[in-house]
């Protein structure tokens, strides 16, 4: 029996949230995005015209910053390269099967249908599906899971002869952590080592009402936040501090805080040098180009700032890119080994 024969066909599907890959793109982004009933908790008649409007009103200003990426957002090369290499780590790791990684994503192209009809082609024993959140939250990770079984199921039907697993979340996961860690360390060095500093780690924020809800994200992200803390013992202590921000702030509700904008503001007029690390994204977007790279940067200059030193988001750091390859490996070999690892199980966790 030849080796492809004796081995599995296994589709590792990523998520990400997706982004406009040009200008036009931008207003019926915002509109998928806004209609979602993950991201506006309403019923259909009125998230409808709640998302016809914001997506509209919002175009404009959004247009702009994305003209400033060169048009459109590079979440989709930048989520390509991460799949290639994830893919040579499978190879590697998986000799005996046939491992192809696939990239759905839940506002724009390629949206989740197109891309579980092209896994369905690819006809796998086994499909593995590996959000890239490594913080789990209902208005992404399980919103992207919805419409991935949605999509499946409508595909496959009874006749799903595949096994689904689920990586529901990874926010201590060791490889993520280090890569962060690596990061962090180099940009400080790199920047002579400034004192006093401070490492701000800043998270896309989400509406408070979200998290009292029972949302799990603001926990996770400041697990990642200890965990990465705790392997920069080095660089930490005297004339250097940390803390948690959240950015992004959409609409009129309450979001969780402190706002990244106060927090850049509050260290510039303090005198601090700034390391600002993306510590929920796990690639560069618009949310790092834009308002860590451009607008936070400019506001701690205005406030005094002179150092402002921001950390790159993950991308195929080898470190990640392995801790990706062995959470897939882990899903393969033992589905229930994926609980939550603050043993608080997110909703994730069971699909
Ligand atoms: C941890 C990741 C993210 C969470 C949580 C999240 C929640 C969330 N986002 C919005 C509104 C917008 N998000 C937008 C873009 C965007 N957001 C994330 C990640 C998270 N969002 C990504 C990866 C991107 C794509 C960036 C790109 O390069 O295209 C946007 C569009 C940009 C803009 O107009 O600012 C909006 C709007 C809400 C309301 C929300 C939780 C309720
Ligand atoms: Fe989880
Ligand atoms: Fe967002």
């Amino acid at each position: 029996m030849s080796e492809l024969k004796s081995g599995r066909r296994i589709a590792v599907v990523l998520f990400n949230l997706g982004g406009p890959d040009g200008q036009a793109a931008v207003r019926p982004f915002l509109f998928n995005l806004f209609r979602d009933p993950a991201i506006i908790q309403a019923p259909f008649f009125v998230r409808y015209p709640v998302a016809t409007l914001i997506s509209t009103t919002r175009a404009k200003l959004a247009r702009e910053n994305y003209a400033l990426m060169g048009g459109g957002s590079p979440l989709l090369p930048e989520t390509q390269k991460q799949a290639k290499a994830l893919e040579a780590v499978l190879a590697q790791r998986l000799p005996g099967d046939t491992v192809q990684t696939f990239i759905a994503m839940r506002y724009w192209n390629p949206l989740t249908g197109e891309t579980a009809k092209a896994v369905k082609a690819f006809a796998p024993d086994e499909v593995v599906l590996l959000p890239l959140y490594p913080q789990y939250s209902t208005t992404t990770t399980a919103s992207s899971l919805n419409a991935w079984k949605r999509a499946w199921r409508k595909l496959t039907g009874r006749k799903d002869a595949s096994r689904t697993t689920t990586v529901c979340c990874y926010p201590t996961a060791e490889g993520f952590v280090q890569a962060h860690a690596d990061l962090i360390r180099a940009e400080y060095l790199k920047a002579g080592s400034p004192k006093p500093a401070r490492i701000l780690f800043s998270a896309h924020g989400l509406p408070e009402k979200v998290i009292l809800g029972g949302d799990p994200y603001q926990r996770h992200v400041e697990a990642t936040a200890a965990a990465v803390v705790a392997q920069l013992g080095d660089i930490l202590g005297e004339g250097v501090d940390w803390k948690i921000s959240y950015q992004s702030r959409v609409g009129p509700l309450k979001w969780i805080g402190p706002s990244t904008d106060e927090e850049v503001e509050a260290a510039a007029k303090a005198g601090l040098a700034l390391v600002v690390t993306p510590i929920a994204f796990v690639s560069e977007h618009i949310e790092t180009l834009v308002e860590l790279d451009v607008e936070y940067r400019e506001l701690a200059y205005k406030h005094g700032g002179s150092i402002y030193v921001r950390v790159p988001a993950l991308g195929v750091t080898p470190a990640f890119i392995d801790c990706l390859g062995t959470l897939v490996t882990q899903a393969l070999a033992d589905p229930s080994s994926l609980i939550c690892e603050d043993d608080q199980p997110c909703a994730g966790a069971a699909a």
